[in-house]
């Protein structure tokens, strides 16, 4: 194993002016008060204390970087070098537009280039941008290009299969659309009988 501190540039989490969890909670009581709750009921003194500190695990990506789980690969696979698929990894996040959850799962293959990775990192590198507000379509590219940048593999092939709450328990209220988004890179782009073979494992074709 090798330990390699690699940097890829993220998307700023705005310390500056990072409010402090006292304004945060006090952010959480006026929109109790706007919904038409009374904040100093016996039920709700401590839940602006309790939404603050599951915000920070619900949030928690925005403190971790994709070059603290990638960081470390390793070479000896007796020559394998094929695609490694980790499927049907779960996650939680949120919609930028309205922070209401998606839940789904996310698909990651690569095709390895001399090197691998532990394949827990994979799920950890999701959960990094599932903890962060989201779109869909970003949070696939985003784990598609740190693959990519960090591993160098020779292809990565991410696909994210997702129910957005925003679209059924308000809204449209359509209860069982699922949303299905793609990242082809390197070879997975080129070989289309790779490709083919990616979206058959995961399900996604026959
Ligand atoms: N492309 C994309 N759209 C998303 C995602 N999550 C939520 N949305 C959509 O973002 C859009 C925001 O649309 P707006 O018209 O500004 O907001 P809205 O009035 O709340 O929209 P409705 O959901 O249609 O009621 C909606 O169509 C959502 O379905 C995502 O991950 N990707
Ligand atoms: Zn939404």
């Amino acid at each position: 194993m090798e330990a390699v501190v690699k940097k890829f540039p993220e998307p700023a989490s705005t310390d500056q002016e990072r409010p402090s969890r006292e304004e945060a909670e006090e952010a959480v009581r006026t929109l109790l008060r706007w919904m038409g709750e009374d904040p100093h009921r016996e039920g709700l003194l401590e839940t602006p204390a309790r939404v603050v500190k599951a915000y920070s695990e619900l949030f928690g990506g925005y403190k971790m970087e994709a070059g603290d789980v990638l960081g470390r690969t390793f070479e000896d696979v007796s020559g394998y070098e094929d695609m490694v698929l980790v499927k049907d990894i779960d996650f939680h996040s949120h919609c930028e537009h309205h922070m209401v959850p998606i839940i789904g799962k996310a698909h990651v293959a690569y095709v390895p280039n001399g090197r691998v990775l532990g394949l827990s990192k994979i799920a950890r590198l999701v959960d990094i941008y599932a903890r962060r507000l989201q779109t869909q379509e970003s949070m696939t590219a985003q784990i598609a290009t740190a693959m990519e940048s960090l591993l160098k593999p020779k292809g990565v092939a991410v696909m994210i299969d997702a129910s957005h709450l925003c679209m059924s328990m308000r809204g449209i209220r359509s209860k069982d659309a699922t949303t299905i988004t793609s990242a082809f890179h390197g070879q997975f782009r080129d070989d289309k009988d790779l490709a083919q073979r990616f979206m058959r494992l995961v399900g996604q074709a026959s």
